[in-house]
């Protein structure tokens, strides 16, 4: 297992960034390593980001020296969304079995989390979410029929996606964690355009299902400042609370999205009128 701490940037500092710098700050260029365990730790809302990609052999969740615990989710919650072949979640002795697009919640408190694919010729990618919790809710299952599914956007202006919310104030208890996913209509290749921002929330994206050959401008950055990054499948993003997220693919693609922070609220976004960007 790996951990990257990435500490966090102001948004006057991030004006001046180059591509190399942007990437360095804001990029996670590896999420699944084959057998191993990858985490990013990023200092916006201490949320921790990373993929479990079991070959074999199960892959256990351990407590590096960053968490600060004798174990991963002593004082934090988890969120699992599995993008690859089938696989299996075990807390505390409790196998939980995943398809692509299941999600399991993992309350505060669970000591033991391991990983395993059910057939290491299709291995399972399990993307992970962690932030800090201060109460244990339930570790409950949540397959793609019980999230939250809404459909905005249109053909015309190239959005037309379906939103499945899973860890969610109307699916599933949580302290600060939000997630679930976006997976775009074909010929559709805008996500979250108009932008917006809130800063009392950061948020995290793992683009994913997104042809090899392709890739998705990523754009962030304060509203008048805007800046982007080159992203590739299964690459991940670190959006501070002061800037826009928001994609334009050269081809369809879904994305993971998750937030922490001051509330789990979807309707209280500060948007951004397009003419207002700069
Ligand atoms: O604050 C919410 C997040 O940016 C995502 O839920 C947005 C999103 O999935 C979309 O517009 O497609
Ligand atoms: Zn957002």
């Amino acid at each position: 297992m790996q951990i990257d701490v990435r500490h966090a940037s102001h948004p006057e500092a991030v004006r001046g960034f180059d591509t190399e710098t942007l990437r360095r700050h804001f990029l996670v260029e590896t999420v699944f390593a084959p057998g191993d365990i990858r985490l990013t730790y990023s200092h916006y809302d201490r949320m921790v980001i990373g993929g479990a990609a079991p070959l074999a052999t199960a892959l256990a969740l351990t407590a590096p020296k960053s968490i600060g615990q004798e174990t991963f989710l002593a004082e934090r919650e988890l969120g699992v969304l599995n993008v690859g072949g089938a696989g299996r979640v075990i807390v505390d002795g409790t196998s939980y079995s995943l398809a692509k697009y299941d999600c399991l919640y993992v309350g505060r408190g669970a000591a033991d989390v391991s990983f395993e694919s059910a057939d290491a010729g299709s291995p399972a990618k399990f993307y992970l979410v962690s932030t800090p919790a201060h109460a244990g809710h339930p570790t409950v299952l949540l397959t793609r029929d019980k999230a939250r599914h809404l459909t905005p956007g249109e053909a015309a202006t190239a959005n037309k996606r379906s939103i499945y919310q899973y860890i969610h104030p109307e699916v599933c208890q949580s302290c600060q964690l939000t997630m679930g996913f976006t997976s775009l209509e074909t010929g559709s290749i805008w996500n979250t355009m108009p932008s917006h921002t809130h800063d009392r929330r950061m948020e995290a994206y793992l683009y994913f299902d997104l042809d090899a050959d392709q890739r998705v401008f990523h754009f962030m950055g304060e509203p008048q400042q805007t800046r982007h990054m080159l992203v590739a499948n299964e690459q991940a993003i670190i959006s501070p609370p002061w800037s826009i997220h928001s994609g334009a693919g050269t081809k369809n693609y879904s994305f993971i999205w998750a937030m922490a922070g001051d509330n789990k609220s979807f309707a209280d976004m500060d948007h951004i009128a397009i003419g207002d960007l700069r």
